[in-house]
């Protein structure tokens, strides 16, 4: 089991933990429950869906990376295929406040990249903020999606976010997590692909620019993030974003990356390139390269 969740593994109830070493076992852990785990998580401590997605945030919270504020948030994004998507809290020590991810946003950034098509609910263990209602209204369940807060009734984003703006005020139809395929060809290496690949699924109907980065591990593992933008724009998340937080959810960590790759194109109305650069040189990692889409 990874190191980051033997104390929170360690205070879950003794027929959660029995059911759970096995999944946990792997040291990259995927940090997602399948159908079938949960059912068999389900039957194991005969907790509802709801209770055993509070019974499993601490885990989730174990994902976090606040290496500024050390308050752990976690989140788990059920998706519609029934697969449960774990998110943590990320901050990034050296780049600027405005590159954290907040754990709904990790979690649900999980869910769309593993390709989940849409998401029926999400628990998570603080009252969500501002910032991550906001990002909810971009995503296709709308404010139907269903929030579930330790200590309080269920309630959907509408309660949580009256009054709300989203994509519908820019007349934009294409929501977070509906497929997209923007169509450009895959060229270069298996790294350039990825992130050209990456950058085909990206979410830009505001600006109109597609990005997506691929991270390759030493191990050869390579993760890939999708550009995520947001109708009231602050809370887009970055394509190295994405990639970063897969990375970490995978049990990864920023020593280990050996590559990157960020896709966009030359002409683009929104550049990432000098963000990215300068977050992955605050992680320590120096070699990005640029494949350019046309
Ligand atoms: O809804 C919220 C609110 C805050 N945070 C994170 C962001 C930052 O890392 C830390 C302090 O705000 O908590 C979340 O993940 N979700
Ligand atoms: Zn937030």
């Amino acid at each position: 089991m990874h190191s980051r969740f033997h104390s929170a593994f360690a205070q879950l109830a003794e027929n959660l933990q029995s059911a759970l070493a096995p999944i946990l076992a792997d040291e990259h852990f995927p940090a997602l429950l399948t159908a079938e785990q949960v059912a068999a998580l389900q039957k194991a401590t005969g907790l509802d869906e709801d209770a055993l997605a509070f019974a499993l945030l601490p885990l989730a919270a174990a994902c976090a990376r606040a290496d500024l504020s050390h308050f752990n948030v976690g989140a788990i994004a059920r998706g519609i295929s029934g697969t449960w998507y774990f998110g943590g809290n990320m901050e990034f020590i050296g780049a600027t406040m405005q590159q954290t991810v907040h754990a709904e946003q990790s979690a649900i950034s999980h869910a769309w990249l593993r390709g989940e098509k849409s998401l029926q609910a999400i628990t998570v263990n603080y009252t969500p903020c501002g910032h991550c209602r906001q990002f909810m209204n971009e995503l296709n369940s709308g404010l139907a999606l269903r929030i579930n807060l330790p200590g309080r009734a269920p309630h959907t984003l509408k309660d949580y976010l009256p009054d709300a703006f989203g994509p519908k005020d820019l007349e934009i139809k294409t929501l977070l997590m509906d497929e997209q395929d923007h169509g450009y060809k895959l060229e270069g290496d298996a790294l350039a692909q990825a992130a050209i690949k990456a950058a085909n699924q990206s979410h830009m109907p505001y600006s109109n620019a597609p990005s997506g980065v691929a991270l390759e591990c030493r191990d050869g593992t390579i993760f890939t993030g999708s550009y995520a933008e947001n109708a009231a724009f602050n809370p887009t998340l970055p394509p190295l974003q994405g990639a970063l937080n897969l990375l970490s959810l995978n049990g990864y960590d920023y020593p280990d990356i050996q590559r990157a790759i960020l896709a966009e194109r030359a002409d683009a109305s929104l550049i990432q390139w000098d963000a990215t650069a300068a977050t992955l040189r605050a992680l320590g990692c120096q070699s990005l390269d640029r494949v350019l889409l046309s």
